[in-house]
């Protein structure tokens, strides 16, 4: 499995594109009939993908862990991004349509993927990290997700949040997972941007037509960089960072997070005249 370290805010500011992209993006995640894992040391967060076509993948274990199997300290959010699919958990498989998330706590010994068909196969794209407790396995769809609308049509913004997995929502250890859709003509994700020093954050970018770019934006708020990003491709955002992305098309994104907390409004919002 791949490993990105953490960078010092110090060090980023002198890092040219293909070092900002060696440390931060996390590329071909998904492919046909693999799972992908990333493992970072941004609070130990695992990002990764399985995109089952024509069998079944199963989340395999991984060296990097030294346990008896992937979930033995770990818990696990699933969001299907495509086709229709099924996730297994030990011996019972749960269905998620696209844009439904599935939680699977510690102590769970058998995680699989498959597609429904595989002319129209699933992708689901997942978030792991360290887990001290066992909290029980539960599907939720994006209509039961909590909702908060924002942006504006004027700002190019307007998008609607949906938290799955949060204090308030299904329950786990440390994550706390959600996808936010933007608005057709609504291209700027979290602006404006804040940081979250008390936990790391990743974000997934998906639907993106092919053609497109997203522009995402890193760095402390006085020291911004930019990585450029495609469709089904993540960036791992550091603690003292922004994350905040314009597309030249609308897109959705899947947001997560680990570490300090579990507040989802615990954010320092940084004022836009204030970016540099
Ligand atoms: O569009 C947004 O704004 C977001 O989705 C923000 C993320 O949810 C986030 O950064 C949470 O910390
Ligand atoms: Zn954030």
């Amino acid at each position: 499995m791949k490993v990105l370290h953490s960078v010092h805010a110090a060090d980023f500011k002198s890092y040219d594109t293909a070092l900002i992209r060696e440390r931060f993006l996390i590329d071909q995640i998904v492919s046909k009939d693999t799972v992908n894992c990333v493992y970072t040391h941004y609070d130990r967060m695992i990002v990764g993908a399985a995109n089952p076509v024509t069998e079944q993948l199963e989340l395999g274990n991984y060296f990097n862990l030294k346990a008896e199997y992937f979930l033995e300290r770990r818990e696990i959010g699933i969001i299907n991004v495509a086709g229709d699919g099924l996730v297994t958990a030990d011996d019972k498989s749960f269905n998620l349509k696209k844009f439904d998330c599935i939680y699977i706590g510690k102590g769970v010994k058998r995680v699989a993927f498959t597609s429904k068909k595989s002319e129209t196969p699933a992708v689901f794209y997942f978030l792991s990290a360290p887990a001290h407790t066992s909290y029980p396995v539960r599907l939720m769809t994006m209509e039961e997700a909590a909702k908060v609308d924002a942006g504006s049509l004027a700002t190019a913004n307007l998008r609607t949040i949906n938290k799955y997995i949060h204090e308030d929502g299904i329950k786990s250890c440390q994550l706390v997972m959600g996808l936010t859709t933007l608005q057709p003509g609504s291209v700027w994700n979290t602006m404006p941007a804040h940081t979250h020093d008390r936990r790391m954050e990743a974000y997934f970018y998906f639907d993106l037509p092919a053609g497109q770019k997203i522009m995402h934006f890193m760095g402390e708020g006085h020291e911004t960089r930019l990585i450029t990003l495609n469709n089904y491709e993540a960036v791992v955002s550091p603690p003292w960072s922004i994350h905040s992305g314009c597309g030249t098309h609308n897109y959705n994104f899947i947001w997560g997070m680990a570490g300090e907390n579990m507040d989802y409004t615990d954010m320092d919002p940084i004022s836009i005249t204030d970016l540099r």
